[in-house]
């Protein structure tokens, strides 16, 4: 495989209140991204990284219950734009974070080149909120459903078409903290979840297994979002909203490995990496590494 893979940074940490995210792209670059992905004989190029309005020190706006949407708009649609010529161009994105909100940036650039993207979302939360279901009005718990074309307008019209993706092309794997509306909504559209107690009953092996077999059949390009509050916290600590009982690195190196073999994955991102929360960069590192995997580290 001679694939070139475009490396693009989101310092963004405007769509939830934790500052520090927005250093993720430096502390997976500082981590070796760039030195483990051209060992795999990879044409890699990095694009460095989108320009994001900084935090207002004093109060963070909140309209409609949608903390800096503005900012975070501009920022998701830059990224959209740059997504979307890389995919044009032939290569694949590989998208750092910065906080999820920057998920809908990325599949509005990635979705448009397919009839029927697939998209793996792997996390601890399922990031179905609206501005009228979130606990929080932070706008990193909402991208999925906004790429369904559920939530503000100018959050679900960014490149200008909506929905982005179908429900039934998704599989959430690792969730364990659902709120009370992203579970009807999950309900509702029918979307594939395997939760936290799906992957104890049935190991990684068989959950990996279903949710390719299942996305194999539907889609022509599948994108994998992966937050690294998906892993267990005591793996990955550097995560501003952490939850319990987590996808371990074993399980996590298995389905980037099973994904390689799978050959459907045509973009990815990996997100909200806190290096201040971190443990000396062991969440970045962690990162670098399930990047390595998912490219194909386990296939040479
Ligand atoms: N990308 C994330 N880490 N999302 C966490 C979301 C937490 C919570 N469900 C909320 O909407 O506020
Ligand atoms: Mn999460
Ligand atoms: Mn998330």
């Amino acid at each position: 495989m001679n694939q070139k893979i475009s490396i693009i940074g989101v310092p963004m940490d405007l769509g939830q209140n934790r500052r520090g995210v927005d250093m993720g792209p430096s502390a997976i670059r500082y981590a070796g991204i760039i030195d483990r992905l051209e060992q795999l004989k990879l044409d890699i190029e990095d694009l460095g990284d989108i320009k994001i309005a900084r935090p207002a020190h004093n109060n963070q706006e909140k309209v409609d219950n949608l903390r800096n949407l503005k900012e975070v708009s501009e920022g998701s649609s830059l990224l959209a734009e740059k997504v979307d010529q890389v995919v044009q161009s032939g290569a694949f994105p590989l998208v750092l974070g910065g906080d999820h909100s920057i998920a809908m940036g990325t599949l509005a650039g990635v979705a448009k080149h397919y009839e029927n993207l697939g998209v793996i979302w792997y996390d601890a939360h399922g990031d179905l909120n609206t501005g009228e279901s979130s606990p929080s009005g932070n706008i990193h718990g909402m991208p999925l459903a906004v790429s369904l074309g559920i939530g503000h307008e100018k959050l679900t019209n960014i490149l200008g078409y909506a929905p982005k993706i179908k429900p039934e092309n998704i599989v959430i794997i690792g969730a364990r903290s659902l709120d009370e509306g992203e579970r009807v909504l999950i309900k509702e559209k029918g979307i594939q979840v395997f939760t936290m107690h799906e992957v104890d009953k049935m190991g990684m092996p068989a959950v990996m297994e279903e949710s390719i077999n299942y996305l194999k059949g539907r889609t022509d390009g599948v994108h994998l979002s992966l937050d690294l509050d998906g892993l267990d916290p005591n793996e990955a600590p550097g995560v501003g909203t952490p939850v319990m009982g987590g996808l371990s690195y074993r399980e996590s190196h298995l389905a980037m490995e099973m994904l390689a073999q799978s050959k459907m994955i045509t973009s990815a991102e990996f997100v909200e990496v806190n290096p201040i929360l971190d443990e000396k960069n062991k969440t970045a590192n962690m990162a670098v590494g399930l990047m390595g995997s998912l490219l194909g580290e386990s296939l040479l």
